[in-house]
C-alpha cells in the first residue's frame, strides 16, 4: 500500500487574531490530480504553503508522500515541485540557462541534468526555443517553462498555484494537456505516478481533477469527485418542445406524479437521471398522443455547486467579497457546522 501523497489532519493556521485554515481533513492518493478551489480569502494559498513547507501550521498535522511538513522539510521539499502565482524566471537568461540554474541550486546529478532538461523541456514544447531568452517568452511559454521546472527533479507532488491565470483560453488548454500527460503517465507507474495538487478558479479547469476540494472560510466544505459533487447539489433538468404542453402536464402528472413548469414556451422538468428519464418520458407521453418535437438534458455544472456551497459564483468571488450573492442554504448548512 503506497502512503498518500498528501495526508492532513486538524490542520489549523492563524495569523494573529484572523483564523485562515480552521481545523481541516484531506487526505489525497497517489497519482490523483486534485483541485483546490474556493473565494479569495478561503485559505487555500495558506494550505498549499504549509504543504510546501513554506509555512508552518499552528496545529494540526500534514504529511507529503508520507512526511511530516515540519519535522522532515528538507526531505519533503526534495520530492515536491512548485509552480507558483508570482513568475520567479530570469527574464535575461535563456529558458534552457534558468532550468540549469535551478539544478545547480537543488544538486541535481550532473551526469543526468542536460538528459533531463531535454526531457521536461520536450514535454512543455519549448525545446526548440530552449537558447532564447525569456524575456521572448510569451505569457503561456513561460508558464509552461516553469512548469518544465518544477519537473526537473522528479518530484512525486506537483504543487500549481492557479498555474493558468491571466492566460488566454487556448493557451490555458495547452497547459491542461500537459497535466493530463502527467496524470496518464502516472497510471502506468507502480508508485502510482505524480500526483498533481492544483488551486484553480476556471471551473472547466476543475472538471479535468479526479476530485475536488472547496474551501469556504478556512473550512473544506465539500470534496468529492466532479460528478458526485454535482449530483449532490441538484437533479438534471429535462426540457422538451410539444405540440400540447397542457396535456405533457397532465401526462407528467399522471404518469410520474411529476410538476412540470412552462417555460419560455418549453416544459421543464426536474429529474434524479435525466438521460435515463428520457425513453420513458418518450413511451409515456406517446400512450397520450403528446408529440416531443425537441429534448435537452442539462446537468448541474460545477457553478452550481460553487454557489451551493460557498453562496457566491466563482466570478463574483474573484471580484471580491462585496459583490458576494445572498447565501445559498446549502452554504448556510455548511457553515454552521
Ligand atoms: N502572512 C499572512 N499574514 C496575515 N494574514 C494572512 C497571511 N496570509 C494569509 N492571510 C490571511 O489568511 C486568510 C486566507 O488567505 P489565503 O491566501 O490562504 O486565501 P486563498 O484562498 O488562497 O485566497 P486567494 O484565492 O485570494 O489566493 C485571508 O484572510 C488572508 O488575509
Amino acid at each position: 500500500m503506497n502512503t498518500p501523497a498528501v495526508a492532513v489532519r486538524g490542520l489549523v493556521k492563524r495569523y494573529g487574531a484572523i483564523e485562515a485554515v480552521r481545523g481541516i481533513d484531506l487526505e489525497v492518493a497517489r497519482g490523483e490530480t486534485f483541485g483546490f478551489l474556493g473565494p479569495n480569502g478561503a485559505g487555500k494559498s495558506t494550505t498549499i504553503n504549509i504543504l510546501c513547507t513554506l509555512v508552518e501550521p499552528t496545529d494540526g498535522e500534514a504529511e507529503v508522500v508520507g512526511l511530516d511538513v515540519v519535522r522532515e522539510r528538507a526531505a519533503v521539499r526534495r520530492r515536491i515541485g512548485l509552480v507558483f502565482q508570482d513568475p520567479t524566471l530570469d527574464a535575461p537568461m535563456s529558458g534552457e540557462q534558468n532550468l540549469r540554474f535551478h539544478q545547480e541550486l537543488y544538486g541535481v546529478d550532473r551526469r543526468r541534468a542536460p538528459a533531463r532538461r531535454e526531457e521536461v523541456m520536450r514535454m512543455v514544447g519549448l525545446w526548440d526555443r530552449r537558447a532564447d531568452p525569456v524575456a521572448t517568452y510569451s505569457g503561456g511559454m513561460r508558464r509552461r517553462l516553469e512548469i518544465a521546472r518544477g519537473l526537473l527533479h522528479s518530484p512525486q507532488v506537483l504543487f500549481l498555484d492557479e498555474p493558468t491565470i491571466g492566460l488566454d483560453p487556448q493557451t490555458r488548454g495547452t497547459i491542461w494537456d500537459y497535466v493530463a500527460e502527467l496524470h496518464r503517465n502516472a497510471e502506468s507507474q507502480e508508485d502510482g505516478g505524480i500526483t498533481v495538487f492544483v488551486t484553480t478558479h476556471y471551473m472547466d479547469e476543475a472538471e479535468h481533477c479526479d476530485r475536488i476540494a472547496i474551501m469556504n472560510e478556512g473550512r473544506i466544505v465539500a470534496l468529492d469527485t466532479p460528478d458526485a459533487l454535482k449530483a449532490q447539489v441538484g437533479a438534471d433538468r429535462v426540457t422538451i418542445t410539444t405540440d400540447d404542453d397542457e396535456a405533457a402536464l397532465r401526462a407528467l402528472r399522471t404518469e410520474f406524479g411529476l410538476e412540470g413548469a412552462v417555460r419560455e414556451g418549453a416544459v421543464s422538468i426536474a429529474v434524479a437521471d435525466g438521460a435515463g428519464f428520457v425513453p420513458r418520458l418518450f413511451d409515456r407521453l406517446g400512450h397520450h398522443r403528446v408529440a416531443i418535437r425537441s429534448v435537452t438534458v442539462t446537468r448541474p455544472s460545477l457553478d452550481d455547486v460553487f454557489l451551493a456551497y460557498t453562496g457566491t459564483t466563482i466570478r463574483d468571488a474573484e471580484a471580491g467579497p462585496a459583490a458576494s450573492r445572498g447565501m445559498h442554504p446549502m452554504a448556510m448548512r455548511m457553515r454552521g457546522r
